[in-house]
């Protein structure tokens, strides 16, 4: 389901209340909502948001257990780690539970992290069936999403939950959630905005298949729920006849 908004403001309030919604409608039915949230620079107003009033007191933070996506292996206190950005904008902020709270760690080598992060995922989902009540991903203009980047091997990987690789563009290692994982999601929300991510937009939505040009098409979860909450910007193109 695609869901356009005028701006980018609008767009964080309508998507900070329906994970809002989520978690409530979730949480009458189970006891922990388990949430994977998202890197970059797109969620920090969301993040904020859910940081105040009226959200803050509406989540039960206790419920919740928070995983990321994808991770940049670089320490904790760099300015490009996803989880140090989250801590910023949310979680240093709400009272969630440590214990419940699972960053990517990128103090072991890059491959050890993931491990031991698909370890975790296995103690929570078991092997089969169970996966996150939510995944929230963002996009970036060339169609990545997680740390799946356009030709990188990792886009086709079909056992391991959690993987790690060096990106070369970028000098640095990336550990990242995979599609099979992801695609057992009950929900999966993508957040993208900005009139550079309108061609990437279009082609991951409306372009013929092509997950190695446009990884974020292979997000496409098995029996949950697929959203995209975007701006005008962003969909101008997806709009057009
Ligand atoms: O590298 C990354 O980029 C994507 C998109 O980021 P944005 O700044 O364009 O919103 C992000 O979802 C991912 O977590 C991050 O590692």
């Amino acid at each position: 389901m695609l869901h356009i908004y005028k701006s980018t403001d609008q767009l964080s309030h309508a998507l900070a209340e329906w994970i809002t919604q989520a978690i409530e409608t979730t949480l009458q039915k189970q006891d922990r909502f388990t949430w994977v949230v998202t890197g970059g620079n797109s969620p920090k107003q969301l993040y904020e948001l859910l940081a105040a009033s009226p959200y803050r007191e509406r989540i039960n933070w206790s419920k919740l257990h928070i995983f990321w996506g994808d991770e940049r292996a670089v320490p904790f206190d760099d300015s490009r780690n996803n989880a140090k950005m989250a801590f910023e904008h949310l979680l240093s902020k709400v009272p969630v539970v440590l214990e419940q709270v699972h960053i990517m760690n990128t103090t072991l080598s890059p491959n050890d992290s993931a491990k031991a992060y698909e370890a975790i995922l296995h103690r929570y989902f078991g092997n089969e069936g169970a996966s996150f009540d939510l995944v929230l991903n963002g996009m970036g203009d060339d169609g990545h999403t997680l740390s799946l980047f356009p030709h990188t091997p990792v886009i086709h990987e079909k056992q391991a939950w959690v993987s790690s690789f060096y990106l070369e563009p970028q000098q640095m290692h990336r550990i990242t959630l995979t599609a099979p994982i992801v695609n057992r999601a009950a929900k999966v929300a993508f957040l993208t905005f900005g009139a550079n991510k309108a061609n990437a937009l279009f082609e991951v939505l409306k372009g013929a298949r092509n997950i190695d040009q446009y990884p974020s098409q292979i997000i496409q979860p098995a029996s949950g729920e697929l959203h995209w909450f975007v701006d005008e910007a962003a969909a101008s193109l997806v709009k057009q006849p």
